[in-house]
């Protein structure tokens, strides 16, 4: 299966097939004609696939870094480290930097290729489901600060995304449950037959039967999405639903306690009951988010009180001039922007 993200020059494709990590070098070599590669990879992936993938890459010069797993990687501290390595594997603007692993090492790698010599290629190979479905297309890099997710970053687009369900086999069941969540957030914003289909079945193994389909629908409708609204001004946004909440919640637990995907289910269902209480949104819809949670082993709850976010949440990167921006559901497969103030959490009797 094949898509193509349209954005004038920045334009890629996004190949995803079974068995497409050791055929690398053929889609690699439509996008990239220089010698020298650098695979940045974590401790549980490299061990994994990146021997695999330099032996599918004989015609390059392959470097690699392996950094340990888990998004306090993902951290201003952690780029010197990359840096210094691009230096001594002398990486310049003609190489290439491949991304092998999670949103985590995605995010990174890619922060790292945006700010090297002010830009070095990329490649994004995610190996995690929510990798696959989302952090790999659209271009936004970043890495973390004490104070919040993802504070400082870049637009950024890769050369290329290949996409391998396959290696989703050796994919721990607490990240897939995780990916679950982002995949729920594409129903619940635009599609409601994909909510549907979710909701229909009893578990993730109930699910693996149209795993490929339900990969290609996600990237599809982020790659629509991005293609609007490349910058985060408007449309965007929305893929942003359950995020204000969900990026707090992250930080609040230091990334100790829920994974982002975890974080991104509280998100939605706390944002929606929230909605519903001040009448934005259909009634019943939170439930309905709650029991398609349920099914795939997400949380819904947290238990902070609101004073203990409101730092966080003033950081959200849709807030604009004096408003916070939240994404609501008019109904299930049908989002939009509400520009609201703090009081909007406090009033509803955060959470
Ligand atoms: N840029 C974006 O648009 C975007 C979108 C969504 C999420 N994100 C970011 O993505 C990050 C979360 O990504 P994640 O959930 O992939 O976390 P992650 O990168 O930490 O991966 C989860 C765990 O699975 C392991 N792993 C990954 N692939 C594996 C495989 N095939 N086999 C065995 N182990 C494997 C990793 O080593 C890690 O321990 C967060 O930082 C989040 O902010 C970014
Ligand atoms: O691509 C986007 O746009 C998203 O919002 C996708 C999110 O799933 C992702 O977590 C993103 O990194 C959040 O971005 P941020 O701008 O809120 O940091
Ligand atoms: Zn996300």
């Amino acid at each position: 299966m094949e898509l193509k993200v349209n954005l004038d020059k920045n334009s890629y494709p996004i190949y995803i097939e079974s068995g497409i990590l050791e055929k690398a070098e053929q889609y690699i070599t439509q996008v990239f004609r220089g010698k020298r590669i650098m695979i940045i990879s974590d401790d549980h992936v490299f061990p994994l696939y990146g021997q695999k993938l330099i032996q599918a890459l004989p015609s390059f010069a392959c470097s690699h870094l392996v950094l340990p797993h888990g998004e306090t990687t993902k951290s201003f501290k952690t780029l010197p480290l990359i840096y210094t390595a691009m230096l001594e594997n002398q990486i310049t603007r003609s190489d290439l930097v491949i991304a092998l692993g999670g949103g985590v090492i995605g995010d990174l790698a890619g922060f790292a290729a945006s700010s090297f010599l002010r830009g070095v290629k990329l490649v994004q190979i995610p190996t995690s489901l929510l990798a696959q479905v989302d952090s790999s297309v659209g271009g936004k890099v970043a890495v973390d600060l004490p104070q919040g997710k993802n504070l400082v970053g870049a637009f950024y687009h890769p050369k290329l995304v290949l996409i391998d369900p396959d290696v989703l086999d050796t994919l721990p069941e607490r990240y897939i449950t995780d990916g679950m969540g982002e995949v729920i957030k594409y129903g619940c914003i635009r599609d409601a037959a994909l909510f549907e289909t979710l909701n229909s079945r009893h578990s993730f193994e109930d699910l693996k039967d149209q795993l490929s389909s339900i990969i290609y629908r996600c990237v599809d409708i982020k790659r629509a999405v991005v293609e609007n609204d490349q910058f985060d001004t408007g449309e965007r946004m929305l893929l942003n639903f359950g995020h204000t909440l969900a990026h707090t919640i992250e930080q609040y637990y230091h990334y100790e306690r829920e994974s982002h995907g975890e974080a991104v289910a509280i998100g939605m269902y706390q944002i929606t009951r929230l909605s519903e209480k001040a009448g934005l949104s259909v009634p019943g819809e939170a439930e309905r988010i709650r029991s398609v949670l349920n099914t795939y082993g997400l949380p819904f709850q947290c238990g902070l009180p609101v004073s203990d976010l409101t730092d966080a949440i003033k950081l959200d990167k849709k807030n604009l001039d004096n408003h916070l921006n939240v994404v609501l559901l008019h109904s299930i497969g049908d989002s939009y922007v509400y520009p609201t103030n703090l009081d909007f959490f406090k009033t509803a009797g955060m959470i």
